[in-house]
């Protein structure tokens, strides 16, 4: 069968000549004026099987070729006996009498089929027994049997199409059909043993012809003739097409040859199918090359005619001549043509005129060269390729989208593409699993018993809140809490995040909207999760500031649509994560929708310690747990659980990295020290004055926050260039979450003590203090605009317009802020100067031990400076003040902001020495 289906260059080719009208006459005219000899090509009147000659004489006449069937004595045309689907006699259909044909040992022809006139038969006979493939016996007994079972009325056309050239791509399937049908018929006929096992009843049209034949005299004589000829051949009859018997009726088996279609029928019928197609369909051919043309055929004057289609020109050869010159040669089979390969058309026809120069062929006996154009099956690919591949990528793109079409819309845009998590699959987080966060999960805890109890609640008349919304830093924990919520409640868990409702198209985030919740009913009790849903809960009124956002709002409506249609038995709990929760709507916030506000805020110390528990049983160290952990969440203030757990992982790379077998202290610090200021840089190499511009900069910081009462307590200072810094100084903020104004005041003398030491100690200054100026402005400006500690300013509040618009206070006003900020700046410069002079030995001390061993820790400041003259946190002094060690402290992160409402930015600390282009610093 396989071969069957590998015809498809063959359907290609039957396609290419059928669509060009020229091209057709091109290819195939020369065939039929090659076969002039042949009783086909000569168009012959028909000859009717009634006056057929027997057997013996046919099977010569057919050897005979040209004088065969062409013989006036056999044409009787006027008293046609036997149905021909050509023939001018009985009507198309018209089945032959049992006489007519148990003469000619005919079997009855089913509906639909036809005989083949005698001049049809031998044609095929003739295409058939020299076409591509060569024929074994049994084949060749199915092409007589072919003549006694009459072929189906479509094959017949095909075969006369054949003829006339005009055959299309149409016509191969047709072909297929009709020749299966023969073929199973042929098959069955040749393996009646096939049969002989079925009990079913013989096939009517069998049946009768049987009887009939068996009652017929005729009938018997016709057969007897056919037994004959049978016997003659050994083989026939032993296996092969036996069955041009009919039957014995008294015979158990069953002689239906038109039934049973078990697999060895299917198989003998392929076979001979492929065979017939493959005579039918397959030009056949040979390449050679350009010399073996020349020497073979063009310098023997055989070439009659060269087509050039594409890159490759066909050679037609003189039949007659060539077969006086090569009897036995291929090329003399029907269909079968030589070719060869050209690099372009203006060579070969080059080359041709030169060769024909060469045998000295006068003008007027030209081989004539014609030129077939693309093959049809390129230039149909041509014309509709492109349609196909815009019609295929549709639909590829229907099939793709998450719905596959359907009620999604065409592509499924409309279907949410919300993931589904349920207790066998994703879900397994447990509260246990979610560190801290102990208020925000005794709120959450509520859905859970909701979800898990529902009638407790309803009992009582209480309305059950219908979802919360999560509030705080990225990586805290918001979505942790949400799949832990559902991994306790045990209920399936819808993840989606708000981004995914918002596509180009209008209308298909409300679609997805309204696609999650039917999907979320269908599956209740359960819980959604909308991550970041400020992407779609935004302030309405903000955005028609901006235009608006038609799309935007239209989800957000589906949203709180969808969230007043839950009735309160519905089990269906909606929580979403977001980090501003500033900007969301308030319809979002009112009660009925999400009822409960979960602030999730940055890990306290205790909690960071309990998040380094959980991630650190997950890894092999031998350090004490408490201790560590302990040592670790003061090491990281301001740290989300996102980074401890990043720190953790980070610690143990580095540990796998070194080859240890277990991850140590130092590996944590490292890891600590890597995550907050950036990759050590070995491979910028500071030049002399570079470097000892850093150390007094980074000495300048230093001393401040070691003589400063309210600096932080110093952890290390370092001169080796890292992430975007050339060097820094790192201090062990603590948690804090009130600064008072002195605070802020010698943070901000401790920010600038770089660049005072740099204008105490060098006769220029750099560009290094940048960032540290940066700083000490936001402070200083958060402090008279939003904190009220500027007398003339006063008390107020002026709101930080992020897009620099509107300044939330008028010109006057903005003057004596600019002047109260700079004054406070010069304040804190004049405290930090003052310091910095009377310890100006102290820096340079600081600055030239840096030089020589590029790093210091809390123990060599104590060396070189006597201890700090005021009294450590008591983390710190029980994390780091005791027993002196010499290993080199881990780095804390930038100083966290003192946690007051709308601080803008953090009050950083002077932790960088940002990056100094080297033209300044000479
Ligand atoms: N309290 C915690 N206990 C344990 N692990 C935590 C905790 N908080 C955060 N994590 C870790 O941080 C990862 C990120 O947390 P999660 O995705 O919940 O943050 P989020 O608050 O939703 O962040 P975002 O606002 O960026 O979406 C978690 O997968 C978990 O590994």
């Amino acid at each position: 069968m396989s071969s069957l289906l590998r015809r498809s260059t063959g359907l290609a080719r039957v396609a290419s000549y059928s669509l060009s009208a020229s091209t057709r006459a091109t290819l195939r005219t020369p065939r039929a004026l090659r076969t002039t000899s042949s009783a086909w090509a000569n168009q012959r009147p028909r000859y009717y099987s009634s006056d057929q000659k027997p057997p013996e004489r046919e099977r010569k006449d057919s050897k005979d070729g040209e004088s065969d069937g062409a013989t006036p004595s056999k044409e009787v045309p006027s008293k046609p006996q036997m149905k021909n689907h050509n023939s001018p006699g009985p009507t198309e259909g018209e089945a032959p009498t049992a006489s007519e044909n148990a003469k000619d040992g005919r079997l009855p022809l089913p509906e639909g089929w036809v005989y083949l006139s005698d001049a049809e038969y031998e044609k095929l006979q003739n295409m058939l027994s020299t076409g591509p493939l060569s024929l074994k016996e049994n084949e060749k007994r199915a092409i007589s049997e072919i003549k006694r079972v009459g072929v189906p009325k479509g094959l017949a056309d095909i075969l006369k199409k054949r003829q006339d050239g005009t055959l299309g791509i149409a016509d191969a399937g047709k072909a297929l059909k009709s020749i299966y049908a023969l073929s199973k018929r042929l098959a069955e006929l040749d393996y009646p043993e096939l049969q002989n096992g079925s009990q079913s009843k013989p096939s009517k049209s069998y049946a009768e012809s049987s009887s009939k034949n068996s009652s017929n005299e005729e009938g018997k004589k016709a057969q007897d003739g056919e037994q004959k000829q049978d016997d003659q051949n050994p083989k026939m009859g032993e296996k092969g097409f036996n069955s041009n018997r009919p039957p014995n009726p008294e015979n158990n088996s069953d002689p239906s040859p038109l039934r049973g279609n078990d697999w060895v029928t299917t198989v003998v019928g392929s076979a001979i199918a492929y065979w017939i197609y493959t005579s039918i369909f397959d030009e056949g051919g040979r390449e050679i090359t350009w010399q073996e043309l020349r020497k073979n055929f063009l310098e023997k004057g055989l070439v009659e005619k060269m087509v050039v289609y594409g890159h490759k020109v066909r050679v037609e050869l003189n039949r007659e001549a060539t077969a006086s010159m090569y009897p036995d040669s291929v090329a003399l089979r029907p269909g079968f043509n030589y070719y060869f390969s050209i690099a372009s058309v203006e060579a070969f026809e080059r080359r041709l005129d030169e060769a024909q120069n060469e045998l000295g062929i006068p003008n007027s006996d030209r081989i004539p060269v014609s030129y077939a154009g693309e093959s049809g099956f390129m230039s149909l690919l041509m014309a509709f390729g492109p349609t196909l591949l815009l019609v295929g990528l549709l639909f590829y793109a229907s099939r793709r989208g998450p719905g596959g079409g359907g009620a999604g819309g065409v592509f499924g845009f409309g279907k949410s593409k919300a993931k589904r998590f349920s207790q066998e699959t994703a879900v397994k987080v447990k509260f246990a699993d979610v560190a801290g966060l102990d208020e925000a999960k005794q709120e959450i805890m509520e859905f859970v018993s909701f979800l898990q109890k529902p009638d407790k609640f309803v009992r009582l008349g209480a309305k059950i809140p219908r979802g919360a919304i999560l509030a705080g830093p990225p990586g805290t924990g918001k979505t942790l809490l949400a799949k832990a919520t559902a991994g306790e409640s045990g209920v399936p868990f819808f993840s989606v995040s708000g981004s995914e409702f918002v596509e180009m198209f209008v209308g298909v985030g409300a679609s997805r909207v309204r696609d999650l919740f039917a999907t979320a009913r269908k599956s209740a009790p359960c819980i959604i999760f909308i991550d970041e849903i400020d992407a779609i809960g935004r302030s309405r009124a903000e955005g028609q500031r901006f235009g608006g956002n038609d799309e935007r709002e239209a989800t957000l409506n589906q949203i709180l649509t969808e969230m007043d249609g839950f009735n309160t038995s519905e089990q269906i709990v909606v929580l979403a994560g977001t980090n501003r929760v500033d900007v969301l709507d308030k319809a979002l916030m009112r009660p009925g929708r999400f009822d409960r506000h979960i602030n999730i805020d940055a890990p306290t110390m205790a909690g960071r310690q309990d998040i380094f528990k959980v991630y650190l049983k997950k890894i092999v160290t031998h350090e004490e747990i408490e201790y560590l952990s302990g040592r670790l969440s003061s090491l990281t203030p301001g740290f989300a659980g996102a980074d401890i757990a990043n720190c953790v992982n980070e610690a143990a790379l580095i540990a796998a990295r070194n080859n240890a077998a277990s991850v140590t202290l130092q590996h944590f610090e490292q890891a600590i020290e890597r995550v907050i200021g950036g990759l050590e840089r070995k491979s910028l190499v500071l030049n002399p004055v570079e470097k000892k511009t850093v150390a007094y900069h980074e000495a300048g910081h230093a001393i401040c926050g070691w003589f400063f009462k309210y600096a932080d307590p110093l952890l290390k200072v370092s001169i080796i260039p890292r992430g975007k810094g050339l060097g820094y100084a790192q201090y062990l903020p603590g948690d804090a979450y009130l600064m008072s104004y002195q605070q802020l005041m010698d943070r901000m003398a401790m920010t600038l003590g770089g660049r005072i030491s740099e204008e105490l100690h060098f006769p220029t200054v750099t560009t290094g203090a940048s960032d540290d100026f940066s700083k000490v402005t936001q402070m200083a400006t958060a402090m008279v605009t939003q904190w009220g500690m500027s007398e003339k300013v006063g008390p107020l509040h002026f709101r930080n317009d992020e897009s620099k618009i509107h300044k939330p206070f008028s010109e006057m006003t903005g003057q004596t802020i600019d002047e109260e900020v700079k004054r406070i700046v010069e304040m804190a410069y004049k405290q930090c100067k003052d310091l910095l002079t009377e310890k100006k030995k102290e820096v340079g001390i600081i600055a030239e031990e840096l030089l020589s061993k590029e790093m210091l820790v809390r123990d060599d400041m104590i060396r070189l400076l006597g201890p700090r003259p005021f009294d450590d946190r008591d983390d710190f002094t029980k994390y780091f003040g005791g027993t002196a060690s010499t290993e080199p402290k881990g780095p804390p992160p930038p100083p966290s902001s003192p946690s007051l409402p709308d601080t803008p930015e953090p009050p950083a600390a002077p932790a960088m020495f940002k990056a100094v282009d080297a033209q300044d610093i000479r």
